[in-house]
């Protein structure tokens, strides 16, 4: 074993002092975006660690470069690199839609069973939002990251497979509420009880250790009753069974006000009172309206792949917009883990050195908060919040800021490194 490799040990990370660390470069805005951030991961680590420490970065291939350069989307190699080496970032892939590959980003996610894909949202003093109290709004997003429809188990209108599939359902279901049978294209929603339940559990261990007030389980049960219900249903027992007196479940509320309404209210206060993590559930739908309208109820958030990936964006512009959502993908048994942006490839903006690199700056952050190098994070926090103090920002937040200069990508990197 190299001892330049991370490794997991009784679930502790080992982290040499010259780790190598795979890298995706990423398509369309992925090239100009990386190359301001390694130059701010490099910077931090010198600076925290005056040479002690450095990373040997490796890039492997995947997207548009790859296919043009080895005629495949994503090789072998990289994952095996991604496997080998546990830790890795990456850029955005592009996915064509409606037809064409299927997601690289969804694939890396499955192939190394990535099952939280975490996505911290806060905001950063002076940062432009278009809500009029953005700093209440802080939360951690933990979404499912292997099922849901993401599964990519679908089949298009009018091909045999489908018309399979209809056959199947009409005549061993009696299913005959799909309104335009032989024009309809038809989709699964895989949600497992153990995909529910190791998620639920990584949200929940989060906001014990980082003393988070609540976890909301954000679901569409009602509509959905077997697979967005069942999360919730798994989720609220999983809270109960796991962590036991650590945790007050809006479940065990309802249980009590069926007999005792004011017994429940009076057991919901004291949990409070006593610092118990509050674990509660709201109705996507519902839920989109409250991040707006009552932020600061909200902290955790436990939910499955699509409404997780809707809820980052939405939550990512209530901060100051997608160029500083940074994010990760996590495997918390295996260890392995894949930063990367919320946003992807912003294909207009390609080669015009003009994006904001900050979310995969800060992706990096997260990663050297997971390796254990916080005081490069934090140099990378520092350099970032100082930079956006001084209004000397991209074209996302100067359109949006009065008084501020106009800085490309590459600048707003050197800008942070400046004042790290
Ligand atoms: N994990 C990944 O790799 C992801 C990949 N994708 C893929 O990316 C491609 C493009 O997707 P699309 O729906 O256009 O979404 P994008 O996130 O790429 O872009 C949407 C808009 O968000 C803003 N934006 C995105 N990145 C930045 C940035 N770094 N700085 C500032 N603003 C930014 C821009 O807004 P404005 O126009 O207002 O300037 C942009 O037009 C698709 O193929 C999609 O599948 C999408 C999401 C994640
Ligand atoms: O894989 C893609 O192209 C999109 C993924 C995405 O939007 C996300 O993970 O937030
Ligand atoms: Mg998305």
């Amino acid at each position: 074993m190299s001892e330049n490799k991370i490794t997991i040990q009784n679930g502790v990370l080992q982290v040499p002092n010259t780790p190598v660390i795979p890298f995706i470069e990423g398509d369309g805005t992925g090239a100009d975006i990386w190359a301001a951030s390694v130059r701010v991961f490099d910077a931090a680590v010198e600076k925290a660690y005056n040479g002690k420490k450095k990373i040997q970065w490796k890039e492997v291939l995947a997207g548009e470069k790859s296919f043009n350069q080895t005629g495949n989307w994503l090789p072998t190699e990289t994952l095996d690199a991604f496997r080998e080496y546990l830790v890795g970032i990456k850029g955005p892939l592009t996915t064509p839609v409606g037809g064409g590959i299927r997601s690289l980003n969804v694939a890396l996610r499955q192939e190394l069973d990535l099952y939280a894909c975490l996505r911290p949202v806060r905001w950063f003093e002076g940062v432009p939002s278009p809500v009029k109290e953005p700093n209440l709004c802080d939360m951690v997003i933990f979404r499912e990251n292997t099922e849901d429809i993401y599964a990519g188990i679908e089949y298009m209108a009018g091909t045999p497979e489908v018309a399979k599939l209809l056959a199947f359902l009409q005549n061993e279901f009696k299913v005959n509420k799909i309104r335009f049978p032989e024009s309809s294209s038809l989709g699964i929603k895989p949600v497992s009880k153990e995909g529910t339940e190791r998620l639920v559990r990584s949200a929940i261990e989060y906001a014990l250790t980082h003393k988070k007030p609540s976890v909301t389980i954000v679901h569409k049960g009602n509509i959905m009753k077997f697979t967005e219900g069942a999360f919730k249903t798994w989720g609220y027992e999983l809270a109960e069974r796991e962590f036991g007196d650590k945790v007050y479940t809006w479940n065990q509320y309802d249980q009590l006000a069926k007999t005792d309404k004011a017994a429940a209210d009076k057991a919901l206060a004291d949990a409070t009172k006593e610092g118990k993590l509050i674990v509660k559930d709201s109705i996507a739908d519902a839920f989109l309206q409250q991040i707006l309208l009552r932020p600061a109820e909200y902290s955790v958030i436990a939910t499955l792949n699509l409404n997780g990936d809707y809820i980052s964006d939405a939550l990512a512009a209530i901060v100051g917009g997608i160029g500083i959502a940074p994010g990760a993908n996590i495997n918390y048994v295996s260890g392995h883990a894949i930063f990367e942006a919320t946003h992807g490839t912003a294909p207009k903006y390609a080669g015009l050195d003009k994006v904001n690199p900050g979310s995969v700056i800060l992706s990096g952050a997260m990663m050297f908060e997971y390796m254990g190098w916080q005081e490069a994070a934090d140099l990378i926090y520092k350099g970032l919040e100082a930079s956006i103090a001084s209004k000397r920002v991209t074209y996302d937040f100067e359109r949006l800021m009065s008084g501020a200069t106009l800085l490309k990508c590459s600048e707003f990197g050197s800008e942070i490194i400046k004042n790290m």
